[in-house]
């Protein structure tokens, strides 16, 4: 069920100090791979077959949307089979596509709708209703396609597509992986060559699965360092296998969980370690984390190993503003890991955080000092002093704010608290690690 239809069935629920977390768990198929792989299904003319696709509320907003355009998406043997209608044809949609609580969803469809002939009207829940959208209304037109959106460029919107858009070339002004991949996605029914310039590098999945899905697509740096990713528009994709990686952005909870509580070691294989998402794991490891990768491999174009984490002493760190873009999405439970550290962490630069499914920087303040951390916020980031190892003293009622990382952050925190926490509502999990709770407590108790 998406958030939108949800009405307030809120799950609250309890996590206190238990034993050491052990053993292994299976993590989720990550939710950035999985939102393109079916999108480049989609534009592939045939069938594609996805496998370790995440089956959480945001990668589901994006099935259904594409099977309201015409894509053929079914659950068969374990795995999802995508017929795909090629890039240029797809139908217009007769109801609004509930984009849910996903922000990626939203922009990377918009994307794709601006080059075909079709209207879309793009709904949301109460979170995502929040989040900017002028950062993907702006280029978008640029190409042609006409936005009717809701005041300050928000859900619900209306994008009108049309077919026949000359290629351009866009340079990012925010850093987002998003924005770039809505932009290559409108490239692909194009004519001509788009051109994308990203001043900082985000992830770069997009890029990685265009090319396996045979686009003409380049990447390279520019003179002044910049990146620059051209793609051949009109393009001819192939119907392939995809193979999803484990999420390493839902694998960071259960790392944290096994770096704070003492006596824990758990494994966890097959996950993702893109170096354009892997800031996190670098920084728990200068922070004095026993965290290793072994058995490093290729999964369809994108790196892979299983990570190995036992619990460590960790010292406080300043996270340098060039690995930002790296673990934007980790920085609620590097707040966690913080709280936990010896001596003062310190984070800046994360203005983007405000706009996430909620205001992670507030969110992660309130909750953290509720438990009884001490922080400080700024506009664009947190200083958190750390207890040094020693449990805090939890006890409190902390809200997840419809933020599926909030949640699972304050579970997190949970298990190294003198008193139980409780949060609030664990219904926003689904969107991306369906199981979390059981996931574990089942590590707690082995
Ligand atoms: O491209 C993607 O799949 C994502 C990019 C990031 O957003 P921005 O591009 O808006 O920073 C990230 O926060 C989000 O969870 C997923
Ligand atoms: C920001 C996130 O997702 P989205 O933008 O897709 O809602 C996230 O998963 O942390």
């Amino acid at each position: 069920m998406k958030q939108s239809e949800r009405g307030d069935a809120a799950q609250p629920a309890t996590f206190g100090p238990g034993g050491p977390l052990k053993g292994r768990a299976a993590v989720p198929g990550d939710k950035s791979i999985s939102h393109r792989a079916l999108m480049f299904a989609a534009m592939a003319a045939g069938r594609s077959r996805i496998e370790g696709l995440s089956e959480g509320g945001d990668v589901r907003a994006t099935a259904e949307a594409l099977g309201a355009m015409g894509v053929g998406i079914a659950r068969r043997l374990g795995g999802w089979d995508v017929d795909g209608v090629g890039a240029g044809a797809l139908l217009q949609p007769a109801r609004a596509l509930d984009m849910g609580n996903s922000g990626t969803s939203t922009r990377l469809l918009m994307g794709l709708v601006a080059t075909h002939p079709i209207a879309a009207t793009f709904i949301g829940d109460e979170s995502l209703c929040r989040r900017p959208m002028d950062r993907v209304i702006a280029p978008l037109s640029r190409l042609g396609a006409d936005v009717a959106a809701s005041a300050g460029g928000r859900l619900p919107l209306t994008l009108r597509g049309l077919s026949g858009a000359v290629a351009t070339e866009f340079r990012l002004a925010v850093a987002s992986a998003q924005v770039k991949s809505a932009l290559l996605l409108a490239g692909l029914n194009a004519s001509g060559t788009t051109r994308v310039i990203e001043p900082v590098p985000t992830r770069d999945h997009t890029e990685r699965m265009l090319k396996a899905f045979g686009a003409d697509i380049e990447t390279g740096a520019m003179e002044d360092g910049e990146r620059l990713v051209s793609l051949k528009g009109e393009a001819e994709l192939t119907p392939r296998i995809v193979a999803v990686p484990a999420d390493p952005s839902s694998a960071a909870f259960l790392i944290v969980a096994a770096l704070i509580v003492p006596g824990s070691e758990i494994r966890l294989d097959g996950v993702g370690v893109n170096p354009t998402r892997i800031g996190l794991f670098e920084t728990l490891r200068a922070m004095g984390a026993d965290l290793t990768f072994e058995n490093p491999r290729d999964l369809g174009g994108e790196p892979v190993a299983d990570i190995i984490v036992r619990h460590s002493p960790l010292e406080a760190v300043d996270v340098p503003p060039e690995v930002v873009p790296a673990m934007i999405d980790e920085f609620p439970i590097f707040f966690v890991a913080a709280a936990f550290a010896r001596g003062e962490s310190r984070a800046r630069g994360l203005a983007e955080l405000r706009v996430k499914e909620s205001d992670r920087i507030a969110a992660m303040a309130r909750g953290l000092r509720a438990i009884g951390a001490k922080v400080e916020e700024a506009e664009d980031g947190l200083a958190i002093e750390g207890s040094g190892g020693d449990p805090l003293p939890g006890g409190a009622t902390v809200a997840s704010e419809l933020d599926h990382r909030i949640a699972m952050s304050f579970a997190v925190a949970g298990l190294h608290c003198r008193q139980p926490l409780t949060v609030d509502d664990m219904t926003p999990v689904e969107t991306s690690f369906p199981g979390f709770t059981a996931t574990l407590r089942a590590l707690a108790a082995a």
